[in-house]
């Protein structure tokens, strides 16, 4: 048994790719440009939605990985930063295993970006301060949604909600919804990035920088930069 219908898609991939002559001794300005450079494409021809949109994986206590899209909301010399709830399905298992792997992808231009490393929760300045910047409906609802908890049906969901606008309303101010008790976020401590850009017959490039010693993501003396096949 078995269907061939999704074999037959198939694209040649024909991005810039990627030369050493083009990577620095330490990745952090590389996906920046990356990061600036999707967000762009997604201005100008609407074709990489969600441009932050980032792959989460983590593993459980028992070693099972579990995976789930995230939004990119800051990187620095870290790593890249995204915001949840640290009691949600994934909170639980980074606080069983704090290593954790992340990958955006923009099939349009052909590229990749991968982490891995380890999870640091943000601290709580951190999260206020980007809880204080969402539009309140989005704070409403982060009240309402204990995340990956069962719930008996969408009404009771929209229930909560409005039980927690009535209780927190729109005053137009960024402070007139408290943070939840759980809401939070993390930074992942990157000790392995890759950049991945798609060429043709499969010849794709892959260059990785590993860690080889302390340091951020802008500290040459901290990676070993090598390109794997693909
Ligand atoms: C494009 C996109 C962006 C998302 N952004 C976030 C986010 O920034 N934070 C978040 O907690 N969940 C986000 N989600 C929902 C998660 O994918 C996931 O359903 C949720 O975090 C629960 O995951 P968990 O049960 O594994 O903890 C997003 C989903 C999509 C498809």
């Amino acid at each position: 048994m078995g269907s061939d219908r999704y074999r037959r898609l198939r694209a040649d991939y024909d991005g810039e790719g990627l030369d050493e002559a083009r990577c620095p001794d330490a990745p952090l300005t590389l996906v920046q440009e990356w990061l600036d450079d999707a967000v762009r494409r997604q201005a100008e021809r609407g074709d990489a939605p969600e441009p932050m949109a980032m792959s989460v994986a983590t593993v459980d206590e028992d070693g099972l990985p579990d995976v789930r899209t995230v939004l990119l909301r800051s990187l620095d010399e870290v790593g890249p930063g995204f915001f949840t709830s640290t009691l949600s399905a994934k909170g639980l298992q980074l606080r069983a295993n704090p290593g954790v792997a992340a990958a955006l992808t923009w099939p349009a231009m052909f590229r990749a970006v991968r982490f891995r490393g380890y999870a640091e929760q943000q601290a709580a300045d951190e999260v206020a301060a980007y809880f204080r910047s969402r539009p309140w409906g989005a704070r409403i609802g982060a009240h309402a949604s204990a995340q990956s908890r069962p719930v008996p049906d969408r009404a009771a969901l929209e229930t909560a909600y409005q039980e927690m606008a009535r209780r927190y309303p729109d005053t137009g101010s960024p402070d007139d919804v408290p943070v939840p008790e759980g809401w939070g976020g993390y930074r992942l401590v990157a000790d392995r990035v890759e950049l991945w850009a798609g060429r043709p017959s499969r010849l794709h490039d892959r260059i990785v920088w590993e860690r080889v010693a302390p340091g951020g993501l802008d500290d040459a003396a901290a990676w070993r930069r090598t390109r794997l096949a693909p």
